[in-house]
């Protein structure tokens, strides 16, 4: 992160996402950023995923009852998809259309890591869930791309009992190829994204 405060932006807020596995310090960093923000009297709505609109509260609920894994990773994903599609109508956009710097805990970047790879779901639903977003939002698309050979054909089935990812709070320490290892081999080599070490980004 850059020492010197942010420019006052002309128009349009920004959106940015923290990214990374339970208890690696997102809200702290959130937090931090939205105090500097706040100095340098810019307008800030912290928000997170999934949930962060009253509709997507609700979803939230489900998703972290365990209801998904009833359901299946698939339709788990869809059940994402509608609390991210709330959130962004009702709360996400508005705000950045009235200047509004948006910091949201955890989005798009968690449903591919926890979903995708390690739910593997195909990523063919998930980059067709983001590109609704990102049409609705008319803010250009999001860019997702994978490092080379991490693409899977959509019709890739899931090992018989492979664990389902899901929301596992609490569970990641479980497994081997953990949510945190996906989060962080997914922002390699992308210019959207900065990688927080926690050992330089204190609280
Ligand atoms: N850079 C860091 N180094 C050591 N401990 C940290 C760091 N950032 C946060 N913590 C501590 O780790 C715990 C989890 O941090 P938190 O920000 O709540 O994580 P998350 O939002 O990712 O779940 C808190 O007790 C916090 O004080
Ligand atoms: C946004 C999102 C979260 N999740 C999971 C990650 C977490 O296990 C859980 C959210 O729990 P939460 O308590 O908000 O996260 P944290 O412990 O990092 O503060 O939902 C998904 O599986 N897919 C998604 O798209």
């Amino acid at each position: 992160m850059s020492e010197s405060a942010p420019q006052r932006p002309s128009g349009r807020g920004r959106f940015i996402t923290f990214e990374g596995g339970e208890g690696t310090g997102k809200s702290t960093q959130i937090k931090k950023l939205a105090d500097r923000l706040k100095a340098a009297k810019l307008r800030i709505r912290v928000t997170r995923e999934p949930g962060g609109s009253p509709g997507a509260e609700i979803m939230r609920h489900l998703v972290l009852s365990g209801m998904g894994r009833l359901l299946g990773p698939e339709a788990e994903t869809l059940l994402f998809a509608a609390a991210r599609d709330d959130h962004v109508r009702t709360v996400i956009l508005p705000a950045l259309n009235q200047g509004t710097w948006v910091l949201c805990d955890r989005f798009a970047d968690s449903t591919r890591a926890y979903q995708g790879s390690l739910g593997q779901v195909p990523e063919g639903l998930i980059n067709a869930m983001q590109a609704g977003h990102d049409r609705r939002s008319q803010a250009g698309p999001h860019h997702h791309p994978r490092p080379a050979g991490r693409d899977r054909p959509a019709t890739r089935r899931r090992a018989p009992g492979r664990w389902h990812a899901g929301p596992v709070r609490g569970r990641e320490a479980e497994l081997p190829p953990g949510p945190a290892r996906g989060l962080s081999q997914d922002c390699r080599g992308r210019s959207r994204t900065l990688r927080a070490d926690r050992r330089q980004f204190r609280p």
